[in-house]
Order: structure tokens, then C-alpha cells, then sequence
């Protein structure tokens, strides 16, 4: 399989974060959350699992031009009043990688400061890139609701494997009842590299297990995913794509990249993000769970059906929006999506 030490390296990164994630949100203190300049939240797990991701990475895959293009910076952390909170962070990422029991070593402050600020790469077209979002949906984990450690390499421009680690998404399928304690296990951990297909197995341990996005053609069958925050994509807009597709089920809306993870094992079939006018989509929000969905058989595009460019950075400069869904439905949901967009102008040049 390509890239087999990698997945299999990221795999232990992402799951021993989760460690790290799920102490932090049972005993979230005050104390444990920032405000960042963009006024978005950011707490000591966000930190403390790029720390530990960046520091897995470049002790087992040793390499001379290690990049990695990742959400935080220790700008913050490196301020006078930031003191106390950067011990918090080393105690909990030393703490975390004991539990692993093959690394016998401490790091101190300043090596948590220098593994946060390794990924500051600008990513591109050439080389190795690892990507990370060490908390996508922060705001979900404040919450106590889901979010991901996502985790990808991109390889001259493209994403050759991905890793979604969800510490609280079910394993049952999302919007089903609990029927039997047996289906009452939480934390899911999917995986993909290229070519390779998608695999789920649950954060615990479960033996690995290959996903498949739903197969409905009929739209009326569909369920759709968004972002639970309003502030993260228009669902007045993705109302009215699903009510010209025909979907019957209300929306379901869930933090992060579990969006992806949720889609790929056939959950629902179609995720709608429409980010208001001006915001910038960055690569470590989709590069996780673009390659999840595509080994899982769906289909991740712009709003006007172009595939999503991996290569040009740390932004990822595309049209309005982001669709995905199976091969079947495309078309349908793309028709949708333009009639819906037109509308939506033609409202707005009228006002
Ligand atoms: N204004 C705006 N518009 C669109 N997207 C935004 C916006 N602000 C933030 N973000 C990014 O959204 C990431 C969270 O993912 P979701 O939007 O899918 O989840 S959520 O339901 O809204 O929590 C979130 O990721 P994290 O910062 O990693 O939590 C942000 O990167
Ligand atoms: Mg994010
Ligand atoms: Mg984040
Ligand atoms: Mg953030």
C-alpha cells in the first residue's frame, strides 16, 4: 500500500491526540481557553495536540525538509501573561506522549513552542506537506459536541492520505436512535491514502473496517449535513439547494470535519458548506476529509464542479462553496446549487 508507515505514523499521532483532546473537554477550565486575534477560540488542547502531532511526525518519520502547514502559531503563548497556560500545555502533551510508552522523554517549553511553530510552512505544489487542523470545530469541543483531529499529507500538490480522528462521534450512525448497549460506543477514527479505500475502526481500538459513501440516487431519500454554526455557512441557502433536490429530512448539523467522516460510512449523502462572502476556506478545514470521502466512493467539489486545488498554499482559493456527495447525485445537486445561486443574486441585485 503507498504510504503505509505514514498512514500508519499519522494514525498514532492522531489517536494519541485524541487522548490528549478528551482529557482537556472532561475537565475544561477557564483558564484553558484564548481568544485569538481573528477573535475565534483557541484552548490548550488546539495547541497541545499540534505539539504533539508535529513532535510524533518528525521523531518517527525523520526526514531533511520536514513541512507541515498547520491552524495555530505560538505568537500568543510567547507573551508575558501567557506563562502559566504554556506549563498547562507541556505538562499535557509529556503527560500524553508517557502514555504511549515508547517515548521515554520530557520536552520542555520551548520544544512545545518549536513544535507549534513547525507548522508555519506555506505548503505548495512541490515536496512533502503535512497538513493539520490539531481541533477543527473548536467551538463544538467547547461545547461538549463533536470535532476532529485532521491530519493529511500532500504530496506535489495532492492529497495522498488523510486521517479524521472524531473522539465523540458514535459509532452507530449519526441521526440513529441507540437501540442495543453494544452499538453505544463513541470515538471513531477513519483513515484513507490513495487508492487504499477508507477505513473506519473506533479510537478504542475495534478492528479496522472499509466505508462507503451512501449509494441513493433518489434525492428524496437524502439527508444533508452543515455546519452547526450559522456564522460557518448560509443555511438559508443550503435550505433552498435541498428543497429544489427534493430532500425530505431536516438538516443535520454537526461541527468540523466529522461532517466528512460522518458522510464517508453513508450516515447522509450530501454536506453543503456555503461560508459567507469574503471568508477564505483554508487547506487544513477539507485536506482530512476530502481524501476520506473521495477512497470512500463520493465526490468533493466547488460550487461549480471543479475539484478542490490542494497546491496553491494555505488558503484554498475556490469558487463560493463546497459540495459533496456520491457520483449519482452530483449532477442533481450541482443543478440545484446554480439555481439556487442565481436566485439568491437576482434577490440580491433587486434590494
Ligand atoms: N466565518 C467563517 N466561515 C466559514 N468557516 C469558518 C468561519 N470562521 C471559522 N471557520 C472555520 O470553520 C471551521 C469549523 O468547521 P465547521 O464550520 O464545519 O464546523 S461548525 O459546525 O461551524 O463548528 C473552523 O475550524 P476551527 O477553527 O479549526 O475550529 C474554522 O476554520
Ligand atoms: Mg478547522
Ligand atoms: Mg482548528
Ligand atoms: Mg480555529
Amino acid at each position: 500500500m503507498a504510504y503505509e508507515r505514514e498512514l500508519s505514523v499519522a494514525k498514532k499521532a492522531a489517536s494519541l491526540a485524541s487522548r490528549l483532546c478528551q482529557k482537556v473537554q472532561k475537565a475544561l477550565l477557564q483558564s484553558d481557553v484564548q481568544s485569538k486575534s481573528d477573535k475565534s477560540p483557541v484552548t490548550v488542547a488546539d495547541y497541545g495536540t499540534q505539539a504533539l502531532i508535529s513532535f510524533v511526525l518528525q521523531r518517527e518519520i525523520p526526514s531533511d525538509s520536514f513541512s507541515l502547514v498547520a491552524e495555530e502559531d505560538s505568537g500568543d503563548l510567547r507573551k508575558e501573561d501567557s506563562k502559566e497556560i504554556l506549563k498547562r500545555i507541556t505538562e499535557l502533551v509529556n503527560a500524553t506522549l508517557s502514555t504511549d510508552g515508547t517515548y521515554n522523554l520530557s520536552l520542555s517549553e520551548d520544544d512545545v513552542l518549536a513544535a507549534i511553530d513547525s507548522g508555519k510552512s506555506k505548503g505548495g505544489p512541490h515536496g512533502r506537506h503535512w497538513v493539520l487542523d490539531p481541533i477543527d470545530g473548536t467551538k463544538g469541543f467547547l461545547r461538549g459536541d463533536q470535532y476532529a483531529i485532521a491530519l493529511a499529507l500532500l504530496d506535489e500538490g495532492k492529497v495522498v492520505l488523510g486521517v479524521l480522528a472524531c473522539p465523540n462521534l458514535p459509532s452507530r450512525p449519526i441521526g440513529e436512535p441507540e437501540k442495543h448497549s453494544l452499538q453505544n460506543s463513541v470515538g471513531c477514527l477513519f483513515s484513507a491514502s490513495i487508492g487504499g479505500g477508507s477505513v473506519l475502526q473506533l479510537l478504542d481500538g475495534s478492528s479496522p473496517t472499509k466505508v462507503h459513501v451512501s449509494t441513493t440516487e433518489n434525492p428524496a431519500e437524502a439527508s444533508f449535513f452543515e455546519s452547526y454554526e450559522a456564522a460557518h455557512s448560509m443555511h438559508g441557502l443550503s435550505s433552498s439547494i435541498a428543497k429544489k433536490l427534493g430532500v425530505q429530512a431536516p438538516p443535520v448539523r454537526i461541527d468540523s470535519q466529522a461532517k466528512y467522516g460522518a458522510l464517508a460510512r453513508g450516515d447522509g449523502a450530501i454536506y453543503l458548506r456555503f461560508p459567507h462572502q469574503g471568508y477564505r476556506e483554508k487547506i487544513w478545514d477539507h485536506a482530512a476529509g476530502y481524501i476520506v470521502v473521495a477512497e470512500a466512493g463520493g465526490v468533493v467539489s466547488d460550487a461549480s464542479g471543479n475539484p478542490l486545488d490542494f497546491s496553491r498554499g494555505r488558503y484554498l482559493d475556490l469558487d463560493t462553496g463546497i459540495i459533496v456527495t456520491n457520483q449519482k447525485l452530483m449532477p442533481l445537486l450541482l443543478n440545484a446549487v446554480r439555481e439556487a445561486l442565481k436566485e439568491q443574486s437576482q434577490s440580491a441585485s433587486t434590494l
